[in-house]
């Protein structure tokens, strides 16, 4: 890379770097480079509108409620039109999923391309209102066939994806992305409207020192769960006790166990028996960047990415994070069965 010191001449901004990722592809056509150029057009769009929600009026509720049963936000129908339209405009989609679409969104026949992608256009919409981070999920596949899309193309497992990314709409704008050869962050710079290379091959750590989870669901827990938490406040072998953060948008708590290792979890309880996390959307394309990052995603009987999809808003028990913690997790679990 240039000289960043001074002014940078040659900047990696992500397309850059993924349109020459994609000529080392054999048979690469640059459809997919087309259509992460058109996601990013809504990500820059999204931050900007979160940046001035405030002052544009765009709080609140659009009063309804979706598909999973989550309320509404008015920026939640902005993020997920957004979204549609660019990628629609972009002719690499042949159909989507989407949080806020009960049903398969299918690209006009004119407008297609080889791509599906499953999105969660705004991730933490229930802290908008708060000021907190929030952010951006998707996961694209191939489609399976060169009929009329079905729900079938969208119903792959996660190990077919060949490209995962997330928008975090923080104390500053980034993306990370994946195109199955390891984790990259960029970060937009307002200045130029792009988002520019700022760390190459992330790696999580091999342990850390967070955990991170709605604990207030303690009372719903199944034992094995209370059981790993009290271990982590009272370590049995002198060790120091975990710290505990939850912001309560999954992109957030989860960039922050990459950035510092630790532990993420939204188990299954009581009132939710396969927890709150929808598998398309939200589960799989993190799971892809937290493995291509050296972490682990597992339901807690099963590796994330394995799972085969029965519905477009199913939801599974989800645990990511460091491989330790993650692994030291499962003991817990199997001591339970
Ligand atoms: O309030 P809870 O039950 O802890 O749930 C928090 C979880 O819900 C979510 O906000 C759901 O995402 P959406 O905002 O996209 O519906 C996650 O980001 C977060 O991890
Ligand atoms: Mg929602
Ligand atoms: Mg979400
Ligand atoms: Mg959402």
């Amino acid at each position: 890379m240039a000289d960043q010191s001074a002014f940078d001449t040659d900047v990696w901004t992500l397309t850059r770097f993924v349109m020459e990722t994609g000529r080392q592809a054999k048979g690469a056509t640059g459809e997919l480079t087309q259509l992460i150029n058109a996601m990013l057009t809504a990500i820059k769009a999204i931050s900007s509108a979160v940046r001035k929600a405030g002052l544009a009026h765009l709080q609140g509720m659009a009063g309804s409620v979706n598909v999973t049963g989550d309320d509404v936000k008015k920026l939640d129908v902005l993020s997920n039109d957004l979204v549609i339209n660019m990628l629609q405009a972009s002719y690499t989609t042949c159909c989507m999923v989407s949080e806020e679409n009960k049903g398969l969104i299918v690209t006009p026949k004119d407008k297609r391309g080889k791509y599906v992608v499953c999105f969660d256009p705004l991730d933490g919409s229930s802290n908008i209102d708060c000021l907190a981070p929030i952010g951006t999920i998707f996961a694209i596949y191939k489609r399976l066939s060169e009929d009329e899309p079905t729900e079938k193309d969208a119903l792959q497992p996660g190990n077919a994806m060949v490209c995962a990314g997330y928008a975090l709409y923080g104390s500053a704008t980034l993306v990370a992305l994946s195109t199955g050869a390891g984790l990259n962050f960029f970060m937009l710079d307002p200045a130029i409207g792009e988002f520019i290379l700022t760390e190459r091959n992330v790696r999580i750590k091999q342990k850390g020192k967070i955990y991170s989870l709605n604990e207030g669901y303690a009372k719903y827990f199944h034992p094995s769960i209370n059981e790993y938490l009290k271990h982590k406040k009272y370590p049995e072998d002198g060790s120091s006790p975990y710290g505990a953060r939850y912001v309560g948008s999954m992109v957030s708590d989860v960039h922050r166990t990459i950035a510092y290792g630790g532990i993420f979890m939204y188990p299954a309880n009581e009132k939710s028996p396969k927890g709150k996390l929808r598998l398309l959307y939200e589960c799989n394309p993190i799971a892809f960047i937290v493995e291509q990052a050296g972490g682990l995603a597992t339901t807690g009987t099963q590796r994330v990415l394995d799972v085969q999809p029965e519905g477009l808003h199913q939801r599974v028990p989800f645990v990511v994070g460091s491989p330790d913690d993650v692994n030291e997790f499962l003991t817990f679990v199997e001591k339970h069965q």
